[in-house]
């Protein structure tokens, strides 16, 4: 089977860590950046949105008073570092990668626009989306989805750390069962986690398919644009 053309990526921040309890994990990374390569070679286009989980959640500012929308904005940065940090492991590997960003900050990356995007993705460059959707109150799941629908990406991919969907968090419940395939649908009315809401409903909208797969599986990242069996597939089929 030919691989998809055109992917958007959604990387796991809190992976960035690997066994570490803050921040990034040098070997970590690096295997990352070779899975990326590995597809990158088959002539896959790849987006990326990486989340910020090793660094600042909003919501985990916001627990301890700090008010939302400033704890979300921390939050976003934290996402564009995480970009930065990427992009510097993928240019070091000899992948060439741009960084654009919602939020506005000159000198550290491009501001976010489409054509341009688009047009650095036929020339060859991974293209990393930093800064989520640039307003707090979301997260980079529905960012992952805004980017994937405005690019055209053939499939959105969630790479984490559990190895699929499961009946209920596989982390805090043992009895899950991890589903082969489901629909948008059943997601939504289930309320499973693994995904926010609004992501899951804007690839339903947009009918746009998610595998969600563990990124800590050697190869399994190519495995997914090959159209193999690996993770779980969600669809509005
Ligand atoms: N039904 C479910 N199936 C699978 N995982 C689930 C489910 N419900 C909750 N989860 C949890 O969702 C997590 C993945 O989503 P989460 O957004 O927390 O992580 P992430 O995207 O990897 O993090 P980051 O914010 O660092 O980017 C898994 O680690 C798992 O524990
Ligand atoms: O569109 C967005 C995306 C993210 N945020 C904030 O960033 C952090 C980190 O993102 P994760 O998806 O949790 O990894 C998130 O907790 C939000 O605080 C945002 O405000 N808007």
């Amino acid at each position: 089977m030919a691989p998809v053309r055109r992917i958007l990526l959604k990387l796991s921040g809190e992976a960035l860590m690997g066994p570490d309890a803050f921040g990034y994990h040098a070997d970590t990374l690096a295997g990352f950046v070779a899975q990326i390569r590995e597809v990158t070679e088959l002539g896959v286009q790849v987006g990326i949105v990486v989340g910020g989980g090793n660094l600042f959640r909003g919501a985990t500012g916001a627990l301890s008073g700090m008010n939302r929308a400033t704890a979300d904005s921390m939050g976003m940065l934290a996402t564009v570092m995480n970009a930065l940090a990427l992009k510097d492991a993928l240019v070091q590997a000899g992948v060439p990668a741009r960084v654009q960003t919602a939020v506005a900050i000159a000198h550290v990356g491009e501001g976010f626009e489409r054509d341009a995007a688009v047009r650095e993705l036929e020339a060859g460059n991974v293209v990393i989306f930093g800064g989520g959707t640039g307003n707090p109150f979301f997260t980079t799941d529905t960012a992952a989805a805004l980017r994937a629908a405005e690019i055209g990406a053939g499939l959105l991919l969630k790479a984490t750390k559990v190895d699929g969907v499961y009946t209920a968090d596989p982390k805090k419940d043992p009895s899950a069962k991890r589903y082969e395939a489901l629909s948008f649908d059943e997601a939504i009315a289930r309320n499973l986690g693994v995904l926010d809401t609004a992501a899951f409903a804007l690839c339903r909208e947009q009918n746009l398919s998610l595998v969600v797969f563990n990124v800590f599986k050697p190869g399994a990242l190519k495995r997914v644009v090959m159209g193999e069996d690996e993770g779980t597939r969600v669809s509005n089929h």
